[in-house]
């Protein structure tokens, strides 16, 4: 794994930047223009570059689907699995697809196609524009935002996941989150030191044990409405016990233990288009095979198996997904 320096390839740069005291540090994205600001929505010119293994281009697929604007944005699917030369295309591999805009083998030649002299890391999701030939912007909470606010002409379904009166709430909650949870396995997966580790699965259990008990009497988190902060939630909570309990070493306890955090994560499973997103084979193949610092062997375990297709009973709860969402 590496990242660009000037439009080159360096594989000798740092894999994982740490702290001093071993805490994991997630480097910014760089590239933040906005759709419906600095460049227009329009159906058909932007594509998405994603893995269906990565929980943050996973918050844009999901987006994508509930609204239903899967003919407004098209997408290009990478290889699950990240060696040293980064995200690869590898159209033989099940799920994946080519590169649909250029044909390229890795997608650090798209980053090098927006950018000729791009230094930092090839991450997914990418938002590429197709019209100015540029990447727009790489930061998932930005494109779920575009995708739902945005692009919301284009959507075939009904459904407003930042809705008037909840704003304010969906930006705390989905800020409130990131840094226990979404980004917390990976401070705890990526930890350098025991300290990082410790901070970082305390801060982690505890911002779950919190979400369990407001899931208790509340269907989602903002209340009683689907918002972007479940979207953001949701594609940690998927990935939990089948990688970050194992994987990240986030083994207090797996998300089907929860009363609440369990029914929740399934109904979000079940709301109709997410079933299309979900790709375990694609999320176990990167973790297990791609970090060989953390897996040597890069053997793919084969459970738990968490049947997320099981009924949820959620349903007494009040509130409940937009009627475009009710099958
Ligand atoms: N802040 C970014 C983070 C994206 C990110 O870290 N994606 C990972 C995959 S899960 C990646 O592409 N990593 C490649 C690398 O860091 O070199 C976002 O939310 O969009």
């Amino acid at each position: 794994m590496g990242r660009m320096v000037d439009g080159e390839w360096r594989t000798e740069e740092e894999m994982i930047a740490h702290g001093e005291s071993g805490e994991f540090e997630r480097e910014e994205t760089t590239f933040r223009d906005w759709v419906g600001e600095d460049v227009p929505a329009e159906s058909g010119r932007y594509h998405l570059y994603v893995s269906y293994a990565c929980p943050w281009a996973h918050r844009t697929l999901v987006t994508r689907a509930i609204k239903g604007l899967e003919d407004a944005v098209s997408v290009s699917v990478v290889d699950p699995v990240r060696f040293d030369q980064g995200w690869e295309f590898d159209p033989d591999k099940p799920g994946t697809s080519p590169d649909h805009l250029f044909g390229s083998d890795y997608l650090r030649e798209v980053y090098a196609h927006a950018d000729a002299e791009y230094t930092g890391r090839v991450t997914v999701p990418v938002l590429y524009d197709t019209e100015e030939d540029t990447i727009v912007n790489n930061e998932s909470e930005e494109i779920m935002r575009m995708l739902d606010v945005a692009f919301n002409e284009y959507a075939t379904r009904d459904v407003d996941l930042y809705p008037e009166g909840y704003q304010d709430e969906v930006d705390r909650l989905i800020e409130d989150i990131y840094d226990p949870i979404n980004n917390g396995v990976y401070r705890a997966g990526f930890a350098d030191s025991q300290r990082a580790y410790d901070n970082a699965v305390d801060d982690l259990f505890e911002a779950l044990a919190h979400y369990d008990d407001l899931l208790a009497d509340q269907r989602y988190l903002a209340g009683d409405v689907l918002t972007e902060a479940d979207v953001a939630m949701f594609t940690t909570l998927y990935r939990f016990d089948e990688v970050y309990h194992t994987h990240f070493k986030c083994n207090r306890k797996r998300i089907v233990d929860y009363d609440n955090l369990w029914p929740y994560l399934r109904e979000l499973c079940q709301l109709p288009g997410v079933a299309d997103t979900l790709h375990m084979d694609h999320v176990k193949q990167h973790y297990y095979r791609s970090h060989g610092h953390l897996n040597p062997k890069r053997l793919v375990p084969t459970g738990p198996n968490p049947d997320f297709f099981a009924p949820y009973d959620r349903d007494e709860l009040p509130g409940g997904p937009p009627a475009d969402l009710q099958e």
